[in-house]
């Protein structure tokens, strides 16, 4: 199969959707890569590696979208990149449909076969294909966040660790899945007073036993969620329900009643955001401020720190690359029931119910259009 790999052109991203590894093992097998000039240029994954691994340089992404059989991406596509997908053409990528009519339809129009990459399950459960860029957002939210606590960015002016003498921060994670998992993980180190919500006890126990009395862990509810929210520094939202847009768990009352100069993280914006006052932002200007609190919703967080994530995303997509790219969409979907929960839209038809129920598509079943 020829497969495309386009520059990322959303704001300020940077990964790319194959490393020169993964076009190692394409072309061990057979297959041919076409790479946009330029695509791995920023994070040091010059074209040179990309044609030592066997790829073919193009000058631009027009060449890539009329040549290859399936593209791989990193974002979903721009309304400019849907323009260019073609009808039976593979797309996979993150897509995050619930809350984005115009980049559905557009992908309906298309007619092309669009797989996301966050709704991918796994067999040991789970969303293998998000679950890096969870890793990466939920370390960078408190970073993030501390950050946007000191004055200069809007912040209170709160140290999160606190000092001898001075108490530490709150920090409030609703969501402990993964992003809430690695959020923990960093706010603990940080120093500061950490207290986690989720409506899964399972995830609250595991949580229980690797911290203990280090952590509070709080059953979600609307009357536990307030009074946490209500005496948080730094909030971050890490809830998900798979494909489905992000409930809206904390309400425009409550953020007008948080402390002036609090934070919110709201890592789960690309599936629409957890918090009623939450709207997606970029890196270059990554927050505005709602009744005097912090808002930092950006949806491709990972983009940030591109080296990484690219390395990490590749080590979890380039097997079912290697299965698309070998055995065709149809095959390869046929075969493996959790690559076949990522088909989103498929010619023409919406796959996924959550999405089809969040825009008011008709539903198609996956099964259905694989005979
Ligand atoms: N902004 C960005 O750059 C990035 C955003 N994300 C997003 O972060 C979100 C979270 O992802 P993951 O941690 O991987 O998902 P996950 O599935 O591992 O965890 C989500 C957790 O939310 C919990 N949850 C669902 N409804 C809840 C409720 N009403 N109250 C409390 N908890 C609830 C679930 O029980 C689960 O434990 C997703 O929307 C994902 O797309 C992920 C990576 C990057
Ligand atoms: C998951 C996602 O949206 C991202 O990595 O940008
Ligand atoms: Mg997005």
């Amino acid at each position: 199969m020829l497969v495309g790999v386009p520059t990322e052109i959303k704001n300020n991203e940077y990964r790319v959707g194959l490393t020169p590894a993964s076009v190692h093992e394409l072309v061990a097998q057979g297959h041919q890569v076409l790479v946009q000039q330029g695509a791995g240029s920023e994070i040091g994954l010059p074209d040179a590696q990309y044609v030592a691994a066997g790829a073919s340089i193009v000058g631009s992404a027009q060449e890539v979208f009329a040549q290859a059989a399936m593209i791989v991406k990193v974002k979903e596509p721009q309304a400019a990149e849907c323009a260019m997908l073609r009808e039976d053409q593979i797309l996979f990528t993150y897509l995050h449909l619930a809350p984005d009519p115009d980049q559905t339809a557009a992908l309906v129009r298309s007619r092309a076969i669009c797989i996301a990459y966050e709704t991918v399950t796994g067999p040991g459960g789970g969303l293998p294909l998000l679950a890096p860029m969870s890793e990466v957002a939920g370390r960078m939210s408190i970073q993030a966040g501390a950050a946007h606590l000191e004055k200069s960015r809007g912040g209170m002016g709160l140290l999160l660790g606190g000092v001898p003498g001075v108490a530490a921060g709150h920090v409030v994670i609703i969501g402990a899945g993964v992003v809430g998992a690695n959020a923990l993980q960093m706010a603990v180190g940080t120093g500061a007073r950490v207290t986690v919500l989720d409506k899964n006890l399972d995830r609250l126990r595991q949580l229980d036993l690797v911290y203990g009395n280090r952590i509070a862990t709080l059953h979600s509810n609307a009357q536990a969620l307030e009074e946490a929210v209500l005496s948080a520094d730094l909030v971050i939202g890490g809830v998900l329900v798979p494909g489905a847009a992000a409930p809206k768990l904390v309400t425009r009352s409550m953020v007008s009643r948080m402390k002036q100069g609090a934070v919110i993280v709201d890592v789960a914006i690309d599936q629409g955001g957890c918090f009623e006052t939450s709207h997606a932002t970029t890196h270059a200007d990554p927050t505005f401020v709602v009744d005097g609190v912090v808002h930092y919703c950006v949806a491709n967080m990972p983009g940030a720190v591109a080296r990484t994530s690219t390395f990490a995303l590749n080590n979890a997509t380039i097997g079912h690359v290697l299965a698309l790219a070998g055995k065709g969409w149809r095959r390869a979907l046929g075969d493996d029931p959790h690559l076949r929960h990522g088909l989103n839209v498929c010619q023409g038809k919406v796959t996924f119910e959550a999405v089809a129920q969040a825009l008011g598509y008709d539903y198609m079943p996956a099964e259905s259009l694989l005979d």
